[in-house]
């Protein structure tokens, strides 16, 4: 069964309005920058924010409609927040058999399976501790077998990894990979993280002052982006441009991009793709004046003003060669082949 939604919600001058349908054993990211409203719409799918318009449908079951509206608790979902939430009185497997219990299951057959998904998290031997008494990760991880030891129809992941630091982050963000893999529910993933989009969404929905800017697959999504805050959590130059045969005016200048088009187009293309040169290199070159040097993973990354500006990486021998700094004035050429154009 599938779930079927559009969440419009408003408060205070902010309105969400999302419309999501997502089958079984399918992996949403919601992305966006701070205030975009994925946690308003995680909280109106878990049945803690009530909508204003719209309706939440998993199958037949009506769980948010103008005439209806279930409980979280009458909802089939499970939740992991970025703050874990365990209750700190009670242990790990105990804090697991609560949500499994509060579900009608008795009392022995919520804790055996709050034993087995602690056992299937790695986490058997915890069971008797408090929550107090876990590292972030471990915690994070007991959120998780909690949420999942419901057997829930929709599982909603709010952050799930953004408390974890570097190391712990890749060990359960592997494991919640694997998880996901074999979970047959719908699930949705609020995230900042792009890499945790990329490595564990099938499709990524990106949400801007509350309305989707882009979907699609990850891949599709990072090759192709259609906003300046998509291409800058791909790490891709965007321009918006229009396009006669194989140039194309953007900012006043011209750009030559490989495959012709007709009409408003995006360009967009890695720092990486920019060569920078003293002199005038060719023809389809242009003037640019750099405005910022800093390090940037294995190489240097130049900020460039000029019509268009762009982010060039380049390595750090090239930033010698030329003694790139702020304030001088270069000539950026693009590898076209690296360029991708798109209405
Ligand atoms: N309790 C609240 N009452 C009124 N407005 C709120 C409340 N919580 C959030 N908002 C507003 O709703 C909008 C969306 O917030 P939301 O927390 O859903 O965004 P978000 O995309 O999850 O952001 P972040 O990445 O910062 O967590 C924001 O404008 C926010 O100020």
């Amino acid at each position: 069964m599938s779930l079927d939604a559009r969440l419009v919600v408003e408060r205070d001058g902010f309105r969400l309005d999302l419309a999501l349908h997502v089958p079984p054993g399918e992996v949403v990211a919601l992305l966006g920058p701070n205030g975009a409203g994925k946690t308003t719409a995680l909280r109106a799918l878990a049945g803690l924010l009530p909508l204003t318009d719209g309706h939440i449908r998993f199958g037949d079951a009506v769980w948010d409609a103008p005439d209806a509206f279930r409980r979280p608790e009458q909802r089939t979902a499970g939740v992991v927040f970025q703050d874990h939430l365990l209750f700190p009185h009670m242990s790990t497997v105990d804090n697991v058999a609560f949500g499994v219990r509060a579900r009608g299951a008795s009392r022995v057959v919520a804790r055996e399976r709050a034993q087995a998904w602690l056992d299937r998290v790695g986490l058997a031997e915890f069971a008797a501790r408090r929550p107090g008494a876990l590292s972030g990760g471990q915690a994070q991880r007991v959120a998780l077998a909690r949420a999942l030891a419901t057997e829930p129809d929709v599982l909603l992941l709010d952050e799930p990894l953004a408390a974890l630091d570097a190391g712990t982050r890749l060990h359960v963000r592997a494991e919640l990979g694997r998880h996901l893999d074999t979970f047959g529910g719908c699930a949705l993933l609020v995230t900042h993280d792009p890499v945790d989009a990329m490595v564990l969404a099938d499709r990524l929905v990106v949400l801007e002052h509350g309305t989707v800017v882009q979907e699609g697959p990850p891949v599709e999504v990072a090759r192709r982006p259609r906003t300046d805050y998509v291409a800058d959590l791909v790490g891709l130059n965007l321009h918006r441009g229009t396009a006669r045969g194989t140039a194309v005016s953007i900012d006043g200048g011209v750009f030559i991009v490989p495959e012709p088009a007709d009409g408003p187009v995006h360009v967009a293309f890695a720092p990486s793709a920019v060569r920078l040169h003293r002199e005038r290199p060719a023809a389809d070159a242009w003037p640019v004046e750099v405005v910022g040097v800093e390090p940037h993973a294995h190489a240097t990354r130049v900020r460039l003003s000029g019509r268009p500006s762009v982010l060039a990486d380049v390595p750090a021998a090239t930033v010698a060669d030329l003694r790139i700094g702020p304030g001088d004035r270069l000539w950026a050429t693009v590898d076209v082949t690296a360029v991708a154009v798109y209405a």
